[in-house]
């Protein structure tokens, strides 16, 4: 199959702009948080977008953004179920912690919503560093770093082993003789390792994509290690497109590396703001911008060892405030740090960290879509997780107008090729370990 650009969009509602609830089109607005959500899922579709992803950090953040967030902090894997019945090709990504949640029920859970859905669900397996969210599950402290990777590799073993517990051709449904499933095509996982004893089998049947597809977002050393043996995608976050590239370069070369003969598809986050010219996109800009509050993205950026509370927000970046790049935070202090050393006051840093995911594009379709060629084209991404502000309005701009720019230069997709995620993404199904030994 030729190349082919993907295009995935974060659904947290009111969007990824700190604040969003506080623009007078979001506070008048009388839909609820769960039909902002479904209107979000629809638009995406109507987009022919390849997913939808739902992030999870498993708290809810550093005390100091407490006063000013929206409680919208739905559990992915429900969210995704919901919007599984008002959608009918759109991917649903949910993020899902290899440190706090037990292989058996990741496994479970997420071949019930590939069954449910059809073959629609992908796992974006994160290895959770927050403390906060150590917290909340009884243990005491995070886990080393690198301890994490090595549970996350033992953890999706698991899970993969639970996922072939049925051969596809298990099922026999003999009425006449009572019996439904071949037991000769029926294996437990017996599995025996370091963190975990699981023993199986897990009672699902294969999915109609044989299995969910694997996103990974690691950027450390053993991150990328992680990803490149592993994923089938890989969420990223540069603002620049040097940087982009230099990552796209070292990880597919590193699982070429690892003998992987199809390559993982690389999405950074693109954030952006789009309007028919643009001189309005920068109006429409200004006017997000004064939603913002600063205060709490200064509270935020705690988590990722950044402590910038209580400087004057008009004065210059503290940049000794700025933890030393650890591999904890590797490449999101790196994208920070690049951020401060072009911002010329705190507020600014601060309202430009809102992309730190991804890359900013403020302007028309035309300029919007001439990025994303030039990203695609030039070795620096396969496609974007697409960053809204605010959900569904400004997605909705970026489907109707950038979308139809992106088809009529022949990169994206003018109708779905199938019904399940991999067939968007086009990645092939894996084989059920056992079938393809016999
Ligand atoms: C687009 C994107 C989305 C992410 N989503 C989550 C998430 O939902 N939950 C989470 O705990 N970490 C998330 N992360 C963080 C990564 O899982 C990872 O911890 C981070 O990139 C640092 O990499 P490292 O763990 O290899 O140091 C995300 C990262 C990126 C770039």
């Amino acid at each position: 199959m030729s190349r082919q650009l993907h295009l995935l969009a974060f659904g947290h509602v009111p969007g990824a702009l700190t604040g969003a609830w506080r623009l007078p089109e979001v506070a008048t607005d009388r839909r609820s948080l769960l039909q902002r959500t479904i209107d979000t899922a629809r638009v995406a579709e109507a987009g022919l977008l390849d997913a939808i992803f739902f992030a999870d950090g498993l708290n809810f953040g550093p005390a100091g953004t407490w006063p000013h967030k929206t409680p919208d902090d739905f559990e992915p894997l429900t969210t995704a179920a919901a919007l599984s019945t008002v959608t009918e090709r759109l991917g649903l990504v949910v993020t899902g912690s290899s440190q706090f949640q037990a292989p058996y029920n990741l496994a479970r859970q997420l071949l019930s919503l590939d069954n449910l859905t059809g073959g629609r669900a992908g796992w974006n397996l994160v290895t959770s560093f927050a403390q906060a969210a150590a917290d909340n599950f009884g243990t005491r402290g995070v886990v080393a770093h690198d301890d994490r990777y090595r549970q996350a590799e033992e953890t999706l073993e698991v899970v993969r082993a639970l996922w072939d517990s049925l051969e596809e051709d298990a099922v026999i449904a003999d009425a006449e003789r009572g019996i439904f499933l071949d037991v000769s095509k029926v294996h437990r996982a017996d599995h025996h390792g370091e963190h975990f004893d699981v023993t199986g089998p897990l009672g699902a049947r294969r999915s109609p994509q044989g299995q969910p597809v694997i996103f990974q977002a690691g950027s450390s050393t053993a991150g990328t290690d992680f990803a490149a043996r592993h994923a089938d995608a890989i969420f990223t976050g540069h603002p620049t497109f040097e940087r982009a590239q230099e990552f796209y370069g070292r990880i597919t070369g590193q699982a070429r590396d690892a003998g992987r003969t199809h390559l993982p598809i690389v999405t950074p986050g693109l954030s952006f703001v789009v309007g028919s010219t643009d001189e309005e996109a920068r109006r429409i800009e200004e006017h997000l911008a004064e939603a913002f509050i600063p205060e709490y993205q200064a509270a935020w950026l705690q988590e990722v060892d950044i402590d910038v509370t209580g400087y004057p927000l008009d004065g210059p970046v503290p940049l000794d405030r700025f933890a030393s790049a650890s591999e904890k935070h590797h490449t999101a202090l790196a994208g920070y740090r690049h951020i401060a050393e072009g911002s010329a006051t705190l507020r600014e840093f601060l309202y430009r960290t809102i992309s730190a995911f991804g890359f900013r594009v403020v302007g028309s379709p035309e300029r919007i879509a001439d990025e994303i060629q030039h990203w695609y084209e030039d070795g620096a991404a396969d496609g974007f997780i697409l960053q809204a502000a605010v959900v569904p309005d400004q997605l909705e701009q970026f489907t109707q107008h950038v979308v139809p720019i992106l088809q009529q230069r022949g990169l994206f997709r003018r109708e779905y090729a199938g019904d399940t995620l991999r067939s968007h993404l086009g990645i092939p199904a894996p084989a059920n370990r056992y079938t393809a030994a016999r």
